[in-house]
């Protein structure tokens, strides 16, 4: 059966052939790289696709690699233990006492003992150490002087290596090598081939060529090389995405101060002045400087009536001087509305925001936030849970539910649940801003207000269960993140 070769098989097939290297040899790859002065991993490629094609064999082989222990270099140098005492005898006219021996070879001495007894060079008698033949480990020399030149075992000398690794002379580890054999005359292979082309080139058409050759079928299924081009943080994808959500109903984006007065984080929202939120364990408080200017004096007496007369106690400037790192965004929708937008107004902010949690999987002490803002003549409650479907529809979330709850600026006022993956969970809250407030900053037209947590959404979309990898800066794991194309083809 001839084969078909492509050009680059062929043309390692024809060096082979001129090197000699026709059939009957057996080398790796490496070995073959370097006797025919090709690039190694070419060969390696070539080879492969041979061995597929039946014109080389691929065998599997053991084989040890050793090398000398700081004991073997010294015997190398030296000589062995035993031959070492041989020779000490020899200068001794014969025999020495065995307390001599001893002296002279320190920690040598047993094995030197040992090993030479054992071969019958010497004998102890009466307290001394006589010579009987004037020995020469000659094998085991062999044996050493090959391992420090090449790691390998001379052959036939397998026993004389293992007493020697026994020894501690040596020391081997069993190694796997492919070794390439033709599994036919080479030349032969070459005269049979039809020759595969992986292109129809003009000289072939001219040459009248293109009837012999094989043209070289496309393979679909190839696996392109993957390419990873700098691109955004997928998390930083997923904030864009909501951007581009709220834009595209109309939305703008507004951002406020991350160091924010207590009056725009609570205050201005009539969050009583002993309200629970407002502890040191829930608000981070800044220490230096503690306190910031209020915003001007008509609406600072504005949220004070409202707040006074609403929930009945003294309120205090100093306390709403305070300053805190924003615990959510509404204080940028507080400050939004102080400055009356005439309706219709649609704006969110999407930022940082801070609590003092311990970080753990589900908890960081800086998120984010999505708070919006709808005035418009003829909001309401109804249409409110419509913008929030809305949105979640276009994220792709189908199943919202709302569900009655409290906040301090809004009534009525719904937490908002959507199920992802088979699981309900909480990500916004919402309502429409009461009319203490709107009173209080002179906005005329119905607000429809709300506030999302951003990374728990992000998590439950991105099936991520630590917070924490969200903020990953692994690229290993960052890549395992599927581009979102729509983000860079707009
Ligand atoms: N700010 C509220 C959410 C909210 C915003 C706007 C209206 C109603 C509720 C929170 O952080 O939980």
């Amino acid at each position: 059966m001839p084969v078909t070769l492509s050009p680059g098989e062929r043309e390692l097939l024809e060096t082979l052939v001129s090197k000699g290297l026709v059939s009957g040899w057996r080398m790796t790859t490496a070995e073959l790289a370097e006797r025919i002065g090709m690039d190694r991993s070419r060969v390696e490629a070539l080879s492969r696709l041979l061995v597929e094609k039946g014109v080389f064999k691929l065998v599997e082989e053991e084989f040890l690699e050793c090398r000398l222990t700081d004991e073997g270099r010294e015997s190398l140098d030296k000589g062995l233990p035993e031959e070492r005492l041989v020779k000490l005898l020899e200068e001794r006219g014969g025999e020495a006492a065995i307390e001599e021996v001893r002296r002279e070879l320190g920690s040598l001495y047993g094995p030197a003992i040992g090993n030479a007894a054992r071969r019958g060079w010497v004998r102890i008698e009466a307290g001394r150490v006589k010579l009987l033949a004037r020995g020469e480990a000659v094998d085991e020399r062999r044996v050493l002087e090959e391992v420090a030149r090449s790691g390998r075992i001379p052959p036939g000398l397998e026993s004389v290596a293992k007493e020697l690794a026994r020894r501690k002379q040596i020391v081997c580890e069993k190694k796997r090598v492919a070794i390439l054999e033709p599994t036919r005359p080479l030349d032969e292979v070459l005269r049979e081939a039809v020759v595969e082309v992986g292109a129809l080139t003009r000289e072939l058409i001219e040459s009248g060529a293109w009837r012999k050759v094989r043209l070289r079928r496309y393979n679909l299924k190839a696996e392109p090389p993957r390419r990873y081009p700098g691109r955004l943080h997928f998390y930083v994808e997923f904030l864009e995405m909501l951007r581009d959500v709220m834009r595209e109903m109309g939305f703008v984006e507004y951002e406020g101060p991350l160091v924010e007065l207590e009056f725009w984080n609570f205050d201005a929202l009539y969050q009583a002045q002993d309200h629970p939120a407002r502890e040191i364990h829930d608000t981070f408080r800044v220490e230096k400087p503690a306190a910031g200017d209020l915003p001007h004096e008509q609406l600072v007496e504005a949220v004070r009536r409202m707040h006074e007369k609403g929930w009945g106690y003294k309120w205090s400037r100093d306390i709403a001087s305070r300053l805190v790192l924003r615990s959510h965004t509404t204080a940028v929708s507080a400050r939004l509305l102080a400055l009356r937008p005439k309706p219709p107004f649609r704006a969110f902010v999407l930022s940082r925001v801070y609590r003092p949690d311990v970080v753990d999987a589900r908890h960081l002490p800086e998120f984010h936030q999505l708070d919006g803002i709808a005035v418009e003549e003829g909001m309401s409650f109804r249409g409110l849970l419509g913008l929030l479907k809305e949105i979640f529809e276009r994220i792709g979330i189908r199943d919202v539910k709302f569900k009655p709850a409290y906040f301090p600026f809004t009534e009525p006022s719904a937490e908002v649940y959507v199920r992802i993956g088979g699981q309900w969970i909480e990500v916004a809250g919402s309502g429409m801003i009461r009319p203490e407030i709107l009173e209080a900053f002179g906005v005329d037209a119905p607000v429809a207000a709300w506030g999302m947590g951003v990374e728990r959404l992000a998590m439950a979309l991105l099936g991520i269960n630590d917070i924490r990898l969200l903020y990953a800066r692994d690229v290993d794991y960052l890549r395992r993140f599927p581009v979102n194309w729509r983000l860079y083809t707009r």
